[in-house]
């Protein structure tokens, strides 16, 4: 075909990559909500009455009060739950000690598309994700009060991030700054809020789960914030599925990978599309993989998990009728060469002796073409964006020197898309 050649692979493949830049890990802004939505009845310890607040005009002493019927805030460190005002020094209080009408619903709606990933127009794709919402606390900032940067604690596997809601409480500063993937962001709500002028707004943000998050010093007034866990859940059945509006970067990324496979240089005998994670993930840590055969969840539970960039890659791919997978990448100087293995290999079985380890590891997963000079075998992979180190596995084996001892194996997990030779597949 005219025109197409191996320099148009790599324009093609840099601009798969660059669709891949645009994306935030976050979405934000203001909502509007009713007069009644706001107001909230809270628990005083000692009372049989609860006290009543509305957030939408509390005065100075209401948010006196309601600051005195928290509790100090804890955060979590290996498991326990710490106190340490050099760390976080805010007041909380437990979901079974306050209610609000305010009904998420409707916030939800307007941050799934982005957490989900699809802003957008005209072109819809078929999916059958959505985002659940769990209330998790009300925090009150008084001034001086702060957060330092952490990331939430996952509370399951599903959950996928946080939806911070701020009341348009009277205060200054308490701006929640983000850090993720070296790039930082800062939404300051309390500039937002003061902007707004008709109906009551509440400024909210929701972020993915492995974003490092920081409340900045509050310098006047009281931040009052309610969090929620966002877990992302799928309509089972299978056959009712959303359909929901593709996003500028997503028909990018589109448009990109249909130019790729109607390329006949590109991946000629077929092989995979790589791409390294840009998010963190609760990869299992229990081997799998045993003999080729799968036990468990594995990697492929995984898949469903996928946030921001790595979502829109296999959400993409399966639109355009390619298949993704995660696959570990091992790279070791024991292999010589590396492996691609659909899950976390079981190796503490094997001996390592003469190159035994190598056998197994080639039998349990697939060698990557041109990892070793001297065998040109082996699937071929063209890697898109760089293999990153947020999602690394470990296994161990029984080395042989001159006493016996264990051997580590290292891998990182990656997405992997599969490429149909050329005439096979959605390229024939
Ligand atoms: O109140 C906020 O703005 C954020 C609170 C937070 O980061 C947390 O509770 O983990
Ligand atoms: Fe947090």
């Amino acid at each position: 075909m005219a025109g197409s050649s191996n320099d148009d692979v790599q324009i093609q493949i840099d601009a798969l990559c660059t669709a891949l830049t645009t994306g935030v890990p976050y979405t934000s802004g203001l909502h509007t909500v009713k007069h009644d939505d706001l107001v909230v009845y809270y628990e005083l310890e000692g009372e049989t009455r609860p006290c009543r607040i509305d957030l939408s005009k509390a005065s100075d002493a209401e948010l006196v009060a309601l600051n005195a019927a928290c509790q100090q805030a804890t955060f979590g460190v290996g498991g326990n739950d710490v106190l340490d005002e050099n760390y976080r020094k805010a007041g909380k209080m437990d979901v079974q000690n306050f209610s609000l009408r305010f009904d998420v619903a409707a916030l939800l709606e307007k941050v799934s598309p982005e957490i989900l990933h699809g802003r957008g127009h005209n072109k819809v794709i078929e999916e059958n994700k959505f985002l659940r919402a769990e209330m998790y606390k009300l925090n009150v900032y008084g001034p001086g009060s702060f957060f330092k940067a952490h990331k939430d604690t996952p509370r399951g596997e599903d959950m996928i991030g946080s939806l911070v809601v701020v009341f348009p409480t009277n205060h200054e500063g308490g701006a929640l700054t983000l850090e993720h993937g070296g790039k930082n962001w800062v939404f300051d709500s309390a500039a937002e809020l003061s902007a707004v002028s008709e109906s009551p707004s509440i400024a909210y943000i929701a972020f993915y789960s492995d974003v490092t998050h920081t409340v900045e010093t509050v310098n006047a007034g009281y931040r009052v914030t309610l969090t929620y866990n966002l877990f992302v859940a799928s309509r089972n059945d299978g056959i009712d599925t959303i359909q929901r509006n593709i996003s500028e970067p997503e028909r990018a990324f589109e448009k990109g990978l249909r130019a790729l496979l109607a390329n006949p240089s590109f991946l000629p005998s077929g092989g995979f599309l790589a791409f390294g994670l840009a998010h963190q993930y609760p990869i299992p840590v229990k081997p799998l993989l045993r003999a080729g055969r799968l036990r468990g969840r594995g990697l492929p539970g995984i898949l469903p998990l996928l946030k921001g960039n790595d979502a829109l890659i296999r959400a993409i791919s399966e639109h355009v009728g390619l298949e993704t997978q995660l696959k570990v990448h091992y790279i070791t100087d024991q292999i010589g060469r590396d492996i691609l293995a659909d899950d976390v290999i079981q190796t503490g079985h094997i001996v390592e002796d003469q190159g035994e380890l190598q056998d197994q590891l080639e039998e349990l997963g697939e060698p990557v073409h041109g990892s070793d000079d001297d065998d040109p075998a082996g699937v071929v992979v063209v890697w898109v964006t760089e293999l990153t180190e947020l999602n690394p596995v470990e296994a161990t084996y029984v080395a042989y020197g001159n006493e016996a001892s264990t051997g580590h194996i290292y891998g990182d997990v990656a997405l992997f898309v599969e490429i149909p030779e050329v005439g096979e597949g959605i390229r024939a």
